[in-house]
């Protein structure tokens, strides 16, 4: 099986209102995915949906063959160990150490020994470059030291796949390209699956290997990244050039301004 995660004509509505209409995707073994889309696209939604923690209003995502919507609770519970997620907020217990943060996911979902968790603790920490940090409160860390910690922690239980909601945000280039090349490094050196969710173009562009572009809940451009780079699609160049508009209108839909106006209607 070559797709680690299919989206197959995913619908989902809050009530009467319809968010995703019909999201075809996939997350190939082995690659890194972007998706991006302005803000209100639908695509925090779509996450919630690769982790079956939201039910499609109408078709479905398989994640290792298995159709989440279909999963009791006990056999979702298991299969989420398989991925991790690192979110704009790093989501580190404040009043624990860096090593007390890491060895938690490994304390609740393994019977592993204390020395066996001690090694695969400073293991993933040492992957991104704070096996010194171990000691650290999370108060005592940078953003960027921060985020690498929340990433080696969302490598704890040897996902297949590690969701990144916004990675980048809020943090100096230089612990932007420390984070871009880290997720790229991670995905690589553990064989594993990436998804990237950003509104960061030029970071991404250097680390993903497939982009998917999502507006009003559907996919309205993808492929691989040399090829977007280039692309004439109008979508794909209102985000790669940063236009404030285009397809993605910068004005809220209204009446004709000059009616407004003129008191018309
Ligand atoms: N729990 C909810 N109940 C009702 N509407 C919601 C809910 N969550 C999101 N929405 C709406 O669904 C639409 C898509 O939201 P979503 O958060 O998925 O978009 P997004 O692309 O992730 O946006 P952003 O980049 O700003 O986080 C938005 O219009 C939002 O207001």
């Amino acid at each position: 099986m070559d797709n680690l995660l299919e989206v197959d004509n995913l619908h989902h509505a809050y009530g009467e209102r319809a968010v995703l209409k019909g999201i075809n995707l996939t997350i190939p073994r082995g690659k890194v995915v972007g998706i991006m889309g302005a803000s209100g696209s639908g695509k925090s939604t779509l996450l919630r949906h690769f982790t079956g923690q939201l039910h499609p209003s109408r078709g479905s995502v398989k994640f290792m063959g298995q159709v989440l919507h279909e999963l009791s609770n006990d056999e979702l519970y298991k299969l989420r160990l398989k991925m991790g997620m690192m979110f704009q907020v790093s989501g580190l217990f404040t009043d624990l150490s860096v090593y007390e943060n890491m060895a938690f996911p490994l304390r609740e979902n393994t019977n592993l020994p204390e020395e066996v968790i001690r090694d695969l603790v400073l293991m993933k920490l040492q992957a991104v470059g704070l096996r010194n940090a171990h000691k650290l409160m999370p108060s005592q860390l940078s953003g960027g030291m921060e985020r690498r910690v929340a990433m080696a922690r969302a490598t704890a239980t040897d996902p297949a796949l590690i969701i990144y909601d916004e990675p980048f945000a809020g943090l100096d280039p230089i612990s932007l390209s420390t984070i871009a090349n880290l997720i790229r490094k991670l995905n690589d050196a553990l064989g594993i699956s990436s998804v990237v969710v950003t509104y960061d173009l030029a970071e991404s562009l250097k680390i993903v290997d497939y982009i998917y572009f999502i507006h009003d809940g559907v996919v309205v451009a993808e492929g691989e990244t040399s090829e977007m780079i280039g692309s004439q699609d109008p979508f794909v160049r209102q985000f790669l050039h940063a236009q404030p508009d285009g397809p993605v209108p910068f004005h809220y839909p209204s009446k004709p301004y000059p009616d407004e106006l003129i008191g018309k209607g």
